[in-house]
């Protein structure tokens, strides 16, 4: 599988904080890789430094082959490297068709407002919300917000996507659509970087799993090995957590067995 981005040793600083430091990996053509860690652990941060909006103290970022460390965010997003925000912010004034056809514009793909309308128009039936494509942003609910803010960054006709906490906040049947519509996407051949506190959703998706704690990535791997670095339960799972998987293990055991 081919590399597409690149991260080596980047660290950031805030004044005395560590916000992260040397952190180093790799995202692969067509991955969908989970970004794990507790609150302040840096995951934001990283994503940040990634798409520009913050500059690293030390380390880079290369991706397709070129060095992006200091990019800044519209260059990422054109590049092909796009994100979601945790805090969603549309423009509340314009539709929920306005906010993705801005996109499409702004993406330089579209040729005409009429073809990027048709396009933001496709990427809000995707995500499930063609019906609403007329109404003020405004007016959406927190769980269809984290909808637009898909579909805005997918009108960036990304090659990586960087989504930052896009399911917080949503019951369990919105969880299965949520997490079909993940996998939606990845079947498109978007690399997906995804920042997660569900860890069903994390486990159910990832093929690897990232872990920061304190800035630092303490494990790295597939899913299964990383939720049972004790590490990893140490500083995030809980050991109730890692119980309860042991235990789910065996029960599967005993069915397949
Ligand atoms: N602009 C900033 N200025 C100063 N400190 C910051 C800034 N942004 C983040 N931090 C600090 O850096 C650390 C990492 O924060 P970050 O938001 O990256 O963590 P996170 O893992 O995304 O957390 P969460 O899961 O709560 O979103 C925290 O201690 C945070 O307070």
């Amino acid at each position: 599988m081919t590399t597409l981005l690149e991260v080596k040793n980047l660290s950031k600083r805030f004044g005395g904080l560590q916000a992260t430091k040397n952190v180093s990996f790799t995202l692969r053509e067509g991955e969908i890789v989970g970004l794990i860690g507790p609150n302040g652990a840096g995951k934001t941060t990283l994503v940040n430094l990634i798409t520009g909006v913050l500059t690293a103290s030390e380390g880079s970022v290369v991706f397709r082959g070129r060095d992006v460390t200091r990019q800044r965010p519209f260059e990422a997003a054109r590049s092909g490297l796009a994100r979601t925000f945790q805090i969603v912010q549309p423009f509340p004034h314009m539709t929920v068709l306005e906010n993705v056809t801005a996109g499409s514009l702004f993406a330089a793909g579209a040729a005409s407002r009429a073809q990027a309308e048709r396009e933001a128009m496709a990427h809000l039936e995707f995500v499930g919300l063609g019906e609403q494509a007329h109404r003020p942003a405004s007016s959406l609910t927190l769980p269809s917000r984290k909808r637009l803010e898909l579909a805005k960054s997918l009108a960036m006709n990304p090659r990586v996507l960087l989504l930052d906490e896009v399911n917080a906040g949503l019951n369990t049947s919105e969880i299965e659509k949520a997490l079909a519509l993940m996998r939606a996407i990845a079947a498109r051949g978007i690399t997906i970087l995804l920042i997660e506190h569900l860890m069903k959703v994390v486990l159910s998706l990832s093929q690897r799993v990232l872990v920061l704690h304190h800035g630092e990535l303490i494990s790295e791997g597939e899913p299964q090995a990383v939720i049972s670095d004790p590490r990893v339960v140490e500083a995030y799972l809980g050991s109730k957590f890692a119980a309860r998987q042991q235990a789910q293990a065996s029960a599967n055991g005993g069915t397949h067995g």
